[in-house]
């Protein structure tokens, strides 16, 4: 049967057919190859056609060819990614310098690279921020304070409103605010809210923000949100020292004798720490008297250094722009754009005999010979006239010793010679000898509230006790100091 079949199918298979007398095992050959030729074929075409597109797309995945993507090309990228790229821009970044104080009151910027300013600095206070490329809005783990969200400040001072602002001064407004926590806050809100100078003012405040001393006003955090810059410092409740020593305050000041001197030794336990505490050490720029802000014990608190300058240990910062505030800034500074922490000094000086005198260091409303301070101050000296220099508003006498030696320090202080000022730590000894503070002062020391205790010199303070009551009678070149010198060995 099967044998049967098979010579059947082979007779049927080996019959002719119409298609050229061909046989039909001949006709169904052809027919299938004809079918696979075709599906080679259409299968060719479309590998092809796949190669072709891999290479166009930069497909990292096609084999044997070697990825060079065009620039045009967008790789996929992350949110992240997207972030952070802003930041890293090639081009040079433009730096802020800030115009201090009320003389100007605004912000400069400037591209250094093209000012020619030159940095004796270096850029140690940006090194380290720019080389860990922490720029962006990780500035949250700077691992000191807060940054705080716009809505958080806007709820602590009320939307920002008229009725919390406490003052205005060069750089911006200043608001006070209730943080969600209870903690009072000074929020300031900075003029600067240009995005070029946002690393400068990141770097400054993450130096400043660690810096933690009683007598310098504490800068809790601050807040980068869109074209938002601001700084939240601790809130200092009593006013400024300006508003204290020129305000309406009637006939008879708060201030009195210890409370000045008080205030003076806060000052310069603050500077003190700035100065040789500190490593870079920082100049502030910018003291003067309503700079000091007061609490309700009368202990002193230096504000605005936030945007001092770091500077590098027996290093100068030579900078094309003069900043301060007119009256406070240090000759040699003025004259040529040196910086150093010998400039503070000089405006310490000048602070000195403006809580003293009660005088602001210029003043055009007085008589000719009196409008600038220092000098009416070193012809009264010079005269022996010392008492009668005194702030007539000053509700007690000081001890005639104390005052000498005060007007002496202050002296010493605005020496035209920049090298013979005292170091701030020398300035605390001098004003912690024993009989510059009266009895009275010196029950104030005791008292815990007051900040007015011991001056514990910091790491790389001079102490030398004996160094300085060499240098109280030492004499100087400059012929204002010397007449100064002459009248407290005269009087001793
Ligand atoms: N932490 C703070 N607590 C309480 N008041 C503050 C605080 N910081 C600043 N102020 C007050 O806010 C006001 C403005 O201060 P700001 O430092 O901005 O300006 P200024 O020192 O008066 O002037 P400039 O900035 O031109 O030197 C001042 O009256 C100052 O006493």
């Amino acid at each position: 049967m099967g044998v049967y079949n098979a010579s059947s199918f082979n007779a049927e298979l080996s019959k002719q057919t119409s298609i050229f007398g061909l046989r039909l095992w001949v006709v169904i050959g052809i027919f299938l190859g004809s079918i696979i030729v075709i599906a080679l074929f259409f299968i060719s075409l479309c590998l092809t056609s796949r190669r072709r597109s891999s290479t166009t797309t930069g497909n990292p995945g096609a084999a044997g060819h070697h990825h060079h993507p065009k620039p045009s090309a967008s790789p996929p990228v992350s949110k992240e990614i997207q972030e952070i790229v802003p930041f890293r821009a090639p081009t040079p970044i433009p730096e802020i310098q800030i115009d201090i104080g009320k003389v100007e009151h605004r912000v400069v910027y400037s591209d250094r690279q093209s000012s020619g300013e030159s940095r004796g600095t270096a850029g140690l206070e940006t090194a380290s921020f720019r080389s860990s490329g922490n720029v962006g809005p990780e500035v949250s783990h700077l691992g000191w304070g807060r940054w705080y969200t716009l809505r958080e400040l806007e709820a602590a001072t009320n939307g920002l409103c008229e009725e919390n602002v406490i003052g205005e001064g060069g750089y911006g407004i200043v608001y006070r605010g209730v943080l969600e926590d209870g903690t009072k806050v000074a929020v300031k809100n900075l003029l600067n809210n240009r995005g070029q100078a946002e690393r400068e003012f990141k770097v400054e405040v993450e130096a400043i923000g660690r810096v933690r001393h009683k007598n310098l006003v504490r800068l809790l955090g601050y807040c980068v949100e869109g074209a938002y810059r601001m700084l939240v410092y601790e809130h200092v409740d009593n006013g400024n020292l300006d508003q204290w020593l020129h305000g309406e305050v009637g006939e008879v000041n708060s201030l009195t004798w210890n409370i000045r001197m008080n205030i003076i030794l806060g000052t310069a336990k603050g500077l003190a720490y700035l100065h040789e505490g500190l490593e870079p050490k920082v100049v502030h720029r910018d003291v003067k008297s309503s700079n000091i802000l007061l609490d309700c014990h009368w202990n002193p608190k230096v504000s605005d250094f936030g945007l001092a300058k770091l500077i590098c240990s027996e290093r100068s910062y030579v900078t094309t722009r003069v900043m301060g505030t007119f009256g406070y800034v240090a000759p040699e500074y003025a004259c040529t754009g040196m910086l150093n922490e010998k400039s503070d000094i000089y405006s310490f000086g000048i602070l000195i005999m403006e809580i003293i005198t009660g005088r602001t260091p210029v003043d055009y409303s007085r008589p000719q010979g009196e409008v600038n301070l220092v000098e009416w101050l070193k012809t009264m000296v010079g005269d022996h006239r010392a008492e009668e220099v005194v702030d007539p508003k000053l509700p007690d006498t000081p001890p005639p010793k104390a005052l000498k030696r005060i007007l002496l320090v202050a002296l010493r202080c605005v020496d035209p010679d920049a090298t013979k000022r005292p170091k701030m730590g020398h300035v605390i000894h001098m004003l912690e000898a024993d009989d510059l503070l009266s009895r009275d002062g010196r029950q104030m020391r005791k008292e815990p509230s007051s900040s007015a205790r011991r001056y514990q010199p910091e790491a790389g303070t001079p102490v030398n006790k004996g160094a300085f009551e060499g240098e109280m009678n030492k004499c100087d070149s400059s012929r204002d100091y010397h007449q100064a010198t002459r009248w407290d060995n005269a009087n001793r």
